[in-house]
């Protein structure tokens, strides 16, 4: 698809655009104010002393993250997750999560976390899923319709948790369970050692996305994809390893390049966290412009909201910026993500029909009658 230069499109067009999230993580996504309390609260100490400066914790974190690596990165995760250790704080963050991504336009989001992590007090399996959730449904309730949230449920690809987070997934799908996950580090814990999990999964009709070709290449997503079943990849964008472009322009796809495209395999893009992480220079030459020309299946989405100073708003303004995208781009976007979802089809469509295309209308007109087969 090409770049069309909208210079119509302002900032606050994006912000109050409807806008869907299928990749952000609770915990990556604190408030910075947030953190500071609760850290005073159980304890914690924070690695840099802000002297109850929010602003100034929030630019720790973004910095600590911007480290080129996805291992360092991750490092940073544990002062969110230790301030997230009892009921109360779970079920406060996922509330100011709802309320943060309904005042950034979001109409449906699928938040994910990893529970296992969050047994340090003495909380169940259960009782954090429960915690999480009420704190979902407290805010969905105070947005009085205007946004849908699922939680999804990730295990930790360096542990051995998997099989019972899958099970755990499969317990609570029709309470606000929509799917499954790894997360982690990439390169040396390939999704196969969780095979298993997902073998069960399949079994279960349930969904499941596998964060692959983030840190790690093509054999990473390969093995998502044609081993273990993935329904989406979280990232995906080393696919790009797959794709010559010869000097003439001239595109050639390679076997794994060409399934993931002609499948419709969604690709859950997050260009400020690959720069973060190195998986990318910069968003101008994120490989998501390729990727979009050519028409795979691309969503946008945040990962990490605290750790890239982010919001979908941002990722999508820094799109039109750096690709002079204009709104038909993100509404094709929002209508892949929307497709993309852990949500029933006719709960999927419903949104489509009756949220995004009138939400973009005023912005580039009626939809096509085609509009969501795009
Ligand atoms: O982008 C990511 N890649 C791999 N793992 C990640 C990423 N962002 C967050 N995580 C990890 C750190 C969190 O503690 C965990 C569960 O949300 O998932
Ligand atoms: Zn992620």
């Amino acid at each position: 698809m090409s770049a069309t230069p909208s210079p119509d499109l302002s900032r606050d067009d994006v912000l109050r655009a409807p806008k869907v999230l299928l990749h952000d993580h609770l915990d990556g996504g604190l408030r910075p104010s947030t953190v500071l309390e609760l850290a005073r609260e159980v304890g914690h100490e924070l690695p840099t002393d802000p002297d109850g400066d929010a602003a100034a914790l929030g630019r720790w974190f973004a910095d600590a993250a911007d480290s080129g690596s996805l291992e360092r990165y991750l490092e940073t995760f544990t002062h969110t997750v230790a301030v997230m250790q009892t009921a109360d704080a779970l079920t406060r963050v996922a509330r100011e999560c709802v309320e943060d991504l309904v005042a950034d336009g979001v109409v449906y989001a699928e938040v994910r976390y990893a529970p296992e992590q969050h047994l340090e007090d003495g909380l169940s399996l259960d009782e954090v899923v429960a915690a999480v959730q009420r704190g979902f449904d407290e805010g969905v309730a105070a947005a009085e319709g205007r946004i849908v949230v699922r939680q999804l449920l990730t295990a930790m690809r360096h542990a051995a948790r998997s099989m019972e987070i899958a099970e755990l997934a499969v317990q609570w799908r029709d309470r606000g369970v929509a799917g499954f996950d790894i997360a982690g580090a990439e390169a040396g814990y390939p999704p196969t050692r969780h095979l298993d999990a997902f073998e069960y999964l399949q079994r279960e009709n349930f969904h499941f996305t596998i964060h692959a070709g983030e840190a790690f290449g093509t054999p990473s997503i390969w093995e998502a994809l044609q081993w273990c079943g993935a329904d989406r990849l979280g990232h995906g964008v080393r696919i790009v390893d797959d794709i010559t472009v010869a000097e003439d322009g001239s595109v050639e796809l390679g076997r794994l390049a060409a399934y993931v495209r002609d499948k419709r395999i969604p690709l859950e893009l997050c260009p400020a966290s690959n720069v973060q992480t190195g998986a990318a220079t910069s968003v101008a030459e994120h490989p998501i412009g390729l990727l979009t020309d050519l028409r795979f299946r691309i969503t946008v989405n945040t990962d990490n909201r605290l750790m890239s100073g982010t919001s979908m708003t941002e990722e999508m303004w820094s799109l039109v910026e750096a690709f002079g995208y204009g709104a038909a781009e993100l509404r094709w976007f929002t209508i892949n993500a929307m497709k993309s979802a852990f949500l029933p089809f006719d709960e999927r469509l419903a949104l489509i029909d009756e949220v995004i295309k009138p939400g973009y209308a005023g912005l580039v007109g009626p939809a096509p009658a085609d509009g969501a087969a795009r």
